[in-house]
């Protein structure tokens, strides 16, 4: 497995207003593969999501990526694996409002060792004719294919998406999923997505549904869909 978790624990507050979110999750990611993590609001998803974004401290347990234990980083062993491994897309775009759809793809490649080739990559988005638009000129879909073309320039090991598509039509929804499912293919990035639509579990290799902060199933599909056969 590329990405290990054992017995990862969370919760937020303290005294009575202590709130176990993640009550001892333990599974594994293979590299390359597409995990779709399932489960009703409240659940955890974003909390894990989070976890294993390096952007929340686990209370107790364990996370190995690659050869390396997350748990024993320091602040700044922390932000250089966000660095090295992670491209992050949300379902709020959080695109910079005053910069071309150009330079929001480009602000993804800072600092990164090996970015793809930006002209390339802005082709494989379908944002060739939108580079020089800013955010405010793009549809919905646009904009999101922009915040996955920042996550996805400086070619991440994991993409993690957090409800891509929560905010989009289905025609919409089912070309940025395609756009994940091409990308998965072209650069084997192993992703991480998350979402409460059921049907998107089609096109993972492996699903994992969650429920009060615990692992309910965890599922390999040897029928996996592809997007386009996908509907809901
Ligand atoms: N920073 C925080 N402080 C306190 N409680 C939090 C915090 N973040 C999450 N929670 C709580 O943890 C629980 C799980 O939240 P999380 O966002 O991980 O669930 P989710 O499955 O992603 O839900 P949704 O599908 O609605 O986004 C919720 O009860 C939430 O209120």
């Amino acid at each position: 497995m590329y990405l290990e978790l054992n017995q990862v624990k969370k919760s937020f507050g303290s005294g009575e207003n202590k709130t176990e979110v993640l009550k001892g999750i333990s599974c594994g990611i293979k590299k390359g593969d597409i995990c779709v993590l399932l489960g009703p609001s409240g659940s955890g998803k974003s909390t894990l999501l989070n976890i294993i974004g390096g952007i929340e401290n686990i209370d107790s347990g364990s996370i190995r990526i690659g050869d390396e234990q997350m748990e024993s980083m320091n602040e700044k062993q922390l932000a250089q694996y966000r660095r090295k491994h992670l491209g992050y897309v949300f379902q709020a775009y959080n695109l910079i409002p005053n910069l071309t759809v150009k330079e929001n793809i480009e602000v993804g490649a800072y600092l990164s060792k090996n970015p793809l080739e930006l002209d390339g990559l802005l082709k494989t988005l379908g944002l060739w004719e939108h580079k020089d638009k800013i955010p405010n000129q793009l549809s919905g879909g646009q904009q999101q294919r922009t915040a996955i073309g920042r996550a996805l320039i400086k070619n991440p090991d994991i993409l993690l998406c957090d409800e891509p598509t929560g905010a989009l039509d289905y025609q919409t929804s089912k070309e940025i999923l395609q756009l994940i499912e091409d990308v998965n293919q072209k650069f084997g990035n192993t992703v991480i997505l998350v979402t409460h639509n059921d049907a998107i579990q089609g096109m993972a290799d492996q699903v994992i549904k969650l429920r009060d902060g615990q692992i309910r199933k965890c599922i390999y599909n040897d029928k996996k869909q592809a997007v386009a056969e996908l509907e809901w």
